[in-house]
């Protein structure tokens, strides 16, 4: 113990020494001066990454150690630290390197030529305990597995923690599986696979650090609460190319959380939905009623519905999105309007042979249309510049533009624009089938121009001021020679941004890895929306067919994959369950066999001791019971939470839970969760998976046949905690 106390000593030190010259790099970087503002920005940042890396260190530094048969030692860490005076001999190692893969991996049965794996505990900086496997000789268990029991018995805080010390084989062989494209990681209720997806990304970004750091890896969940919950695990695995999102947030500029009624969500959701897009499109390509007239100088011509045809056709045959089709339609009708118009004008008095004459008649008509106002008008009508929002809200206001477009009547709603998350994905689809609107990019960029040449305007005022202190001469120079325009194109540099901040807001950034967390929820129409993403079809998609709420989601990953990447995508699973004691398992097991009697439940990895428990109240009593519920968890350490019925005051709905866990949960009226909606057996299966220790009913209707395993509160069992 003492020999292992100095070794990590030593290494604390060392990681304080680097971070000390970090920290004088980086503000050296503040300080520089002689460099472009572009170049010291990016060494600025590269210096304060760098200080970010070495900061996460300070709560188990190290966490093992191995000892191979050979003899060599190895230790194992949360980041690789070197020896600066001896060759740069490693003094830990990072546990994403290859030479770290047996310390998660190696089993008695299978030691992968190590001797022994230690695990230090440690408070602080202190190691306080350490546990020894000696391996290569077989014993009962799979693993002496105190680190982890004691990692998985802990009280929940805030948020999600890394598992980097207790990282197990089949969640080791996933996280640093060398497959590059779909990877399909399923398992049950807390079998792990969020702790594996994001520790999957801190590997990727670990062996693949030159592309990904280019493009960023993106998260999906389900929630902004779930994402909350997670947000603390790749910072504190010191990673920051990282952006998160739920689905209502994969259109830069929306931030959608409403939901529709399940049959609108099936029927936006599905690929069926793509017809009725493209129709609703064509239905915004006009012809007029009557002709239109088109007033010149010389003549009138109309713009009838044949001419509109002709050009309608021509620019849908171009096979460009409808709003850079619209410069084709433009041109066809001026075409055919001019020709008419140049006819009428000549006729009688222009013939055949005066070629000359007809060629300045018709420079003429087409200088004379090209500034047309009543004709902009009208080509503005038959085939406006359309965004994904000005054709997706008339289309659900207008039961004719609905019919008309093929789409179900019960896709009406009065308000067109009360965005819901199935419409995100349709929004971004339109965005391709309408293309660029050209006009608003033009009048962005004119936007961001003014602004800079407005701030360079007051630099130049600033500089005015200062004028009494400076040389006359000097001063008139700088404002000949600083015309604020000139200014502002100085002004106009690389985009500073972080990663994350500038993927965010881009529509069309690719990313190099994208992580889909409960995945069964996400609609074929969702899966475009991310396949866009990531052209390079680089994914970790984790989720339980079981957990589906969404009656829009995924009832099987094949389908659901098929257009984008055929079958090959890699398929894994996770079978132990490291949140859920046995006890709670076995209840929401009983109801997972009610439910989906082909999927197996994971295995509990430990039991608590303590059986769940149920109490039936009076219809007055409720408030009462969850009141007594929260003040004896307010005693406990750790966190607990109140699943029921929206109604329910207090109570969140198992949605809301998706995905996070608690200490104790308390699920209030199963029997309405049960029967509340088309899935209602998986979401009360949500709820009574969340717990990590204890798990209370409170009923006022019978409990449902599946619940019949939890003990009755208030009797008290021998061996068992009384609750409430
Ligand atoms: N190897 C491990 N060591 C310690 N804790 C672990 C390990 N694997 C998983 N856990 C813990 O188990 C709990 C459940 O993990 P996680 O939330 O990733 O499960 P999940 O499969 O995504 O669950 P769900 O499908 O219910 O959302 C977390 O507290 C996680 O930290």
């Amino acid at each position: 113990m003492r020999a292992e106390r100095a070794y990590i000593t030593g290494l604390y030190a060392r990681l304080d020494g680097e971070r000390e010259q970090a920290r004088a790099r980086y503000r050296s970087a503040l300080g520089e001066t002689g460099i472009a503002l572009v170049e010291r920005d990016a060494d600025v940042r590269i210096r304060a990454r760098e200080a970010v890396r070495l900061n996460v260190a300070d709560n188990g530094l190290c966490f093992g150690r191995l000892d191979a048969l050979s003899g060599e030692i190895s230790y194992i860490g949360r980041l690789g630290l070197f020896d600066g005076e001896n060759d740069y001999e490693p003094l830990l190692l990072d546990w994403r390197a290859p030479a770290a893969r047996p310390f998660y991996v190696a089993t008695a049965a299978t030691p992968e030529n190590m001797r022994r794996r230690r695990q230090f505990h440690a408070l602080g900086r202190t190691v306080v305990d350490f546990t020894d496997e000696v391996l290569g000789r077989p014993q009962a268990g799979e693993r002496g597995d105190a680190a982890l029991l004691a990692a998985v018995n802990a009280p929940r805080g805030e948020g999600m923690r890394d598992i980097v010390a207790t990282i197990q084989a089949e969640q080791d062989e996933i996280i640093r599986l060398g497959h590059a494209g779909v990877l399909v990681v399923e398992g049950g209720p807390g079998t792990g696979k969020t702790a594996v997806a994001l520790h999957r990304v801190a590997y990727l970004l670990y062996t693949q650090r030159e592309r990904m750091s280019r493009s960023g890896v993106l998260v999906v969940g389900p929630s902004p609460l779930f994402l909350d919950h997670i947000g603390r695990v790749l910072p504190a695995l010191g990673e920051s190319d990282v952006v998160f999102m739920t689905p209502g947030d994969l259109v830069p500029g929306l931030c959608v959380r409403g939901e529709d009624e399940p049959d609108v969500a099936r029927l936006k959701g599905s690929l069926k939905i793509l017809d009725v897009l493209k129709a609703a499109v064509a239905d915004r390509q006009q012809v007029p009623a009557e002709p239109v007239p088109v007033e010149l100088t010389d003549v009138t011509v109309e713009l009838d519905a044949g001419i509109a045809d002709e050009a309608r056709l021509e620019a849908r045959r171009s096979g460009l999105p409808h709003n850079e089709a619209r410069a084709v339609f433009r041109e066809h009708v001026v075409a055919i309007v001019a020709e008419r118009a140049v006819a009428k004008i000549g006729e009688g008095w222009l013939t055949e042979e005066d070629g000359g004459a007809w060629a300045e008649l018709r420079a003429d008509v087409l200088e004379e249309l090209a500034e047309h106002e009543e004709l902009d008008a009208t080509l503005s009508a038959l085939w406006p510049d359309l965004t994904p929002e000005t054709l997706l809200a008339p289309l659900y206001m207008s039961p004719r533009r609905l019919r008309a477009a093929g789409g179900d009547p019960a896709l009406f709603r009065a308000d067109g624009g009360a965005w819901t998350v199935s419409d995100v994905p349709l929004l971004d689809e339109l965005a391709d089938l309408l293309g660029r609107d050209e006009s608003a990019a033009r009048a962005a960029a004119r936007r961001h121009w003014e602004e800079e040449a407005e701030y360079s305007a007051g630099v130049l005022d600033l500089v005015k001021l200062d004028r009494e202190e400076m040389d006359e001469d000097v001063m008139l120079a700088a404002e000949h020679l600083l015309y604020a325009e000139d200014l502002a194109e100085r002004f106009v540099e690389r985009d500073t941004r972080d990663l994350a901040e500038r993927a965010a807001a881009d529509r069309d950034w690719t990313y190099g890895h994208v992580v889909v967390d409960e995945a069964q929820e996400l609609s074929e129409m969702d899966w475009r929306v991310l396949m866009r993403r990531c052209p390079s079809r680089s994914f970790t998609i984790v989720g339980d067919l079981a957990q589906r709420r969404s009656v829009a989601g995924a009832t099987a990953w094949g389908p659901v994959l098929a257009p984008y990447v055929a079958d090959r995508w890699a398929y894994r699973r996770l079978t132990v369950n490291y949140r859920t004691p046995a006890e709670i398992m076995a209840v929401a097991g009983a109801l997972l066999a009610e439910f989906a009697p082909d999927v197996r439940p994971p295995e509990s990895v430990r039991a608590c001791g303590t059986r769940p428990w149920s109490k039936r109240v009076a219809d007055g009593e409720l408030r009462t019971a969850i009141d007594e519920f929260e003040r004896a968890e307010a005693e406990r350490e750790g966190t607990s939470v109140v699943i029921g019925p929206a109604d329910v005051p207090g109570a969140v709905p198992p949605s809301a839970a998706k995905g996070l866990e608690f200490d104790a949960v308390l699920v209030v009226e199963p029997a309405r969760i049960l029967a509340g909606g088309a899935r209602g057996a998986a979401e009360l299966y949500v709820a009574l998976t969340r717990a990590t220790q204890r798990l209370g009913v409170l009923h006022r209707d019978p409990l449902p046949a599946a619940l019949s395993g939890l003990a009755e509160a208030g009797v008290v069992r021998a061996g068992h905690r009384r609750f409430l």
